[in-house]
């Protein structure tokens, strides 16, 4: 199971981030925060594209991305090839997306779900596996 996680978050994501970084460290793993360090408005590219690259370069195992809606965030870090980034609201998305999609990055909405459900998430996302076999050839195929 991974250990270093990196967050990042713009303005909209900013109260969920430091909520959750504060649990992570709480439950033992080593957080990288990219930002942003205040809810003053920001834009969503300038943090996930640092924690797009902690993830695909391997400094971080995982990466977890907090914005209005998620989907800023989940589209700028699926710009890069070496990211699976899934955009999530409930914690068998996050189980699905991590057991079929072998998802590196989750992505969360703050103005959408409540932070239990946000915890409950990163919950699945983190201790959940691959499941590989045939789910491996179709990850094989996402890149072009
Ligand atoms: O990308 C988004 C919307 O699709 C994110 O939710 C942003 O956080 C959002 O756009 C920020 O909106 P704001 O009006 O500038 O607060």
């Amino acid at each position: 199971m991974p250990q270093s996680i990196a967050i990042g978050a713009d303005h909209a994501g900013f109260m969920y981030k430091e909520a959750i970084k504060t649990w992570l460290i709480d439950h033992d793993y080593t957080v990288e925060d990219f930002g942003t360090y205040s809810a003053d408005s920001a834009d969503y590219a300038d943090f996930a594209h640092p924690v797009a690259n902690a993830v695909e370069s391997g400094k971080a195992e995982r990466g977890i991305l907090v914005c209005g809606s998620g989907e800023g965030v989940s589209m700028t870090a699926n710009k890069h090839q070496g990211i699976r980034a899934a955009l999530v609201w409930r914690p068998d998305l996050a189980q699905v997306t991590r057991q079929h999609n072998d998802a590196n990055i989750l992505c969360l909405p703050e103005r959408f779900i409540d932070l239990d459900t946000a915890y409950a998430c990163i919950d699945a996302f983190l201790n959940t596996e691959f499941e590989g076999g045939r789910h491996q050839r179709r990850v094989d195929k996402m890149s072009c």
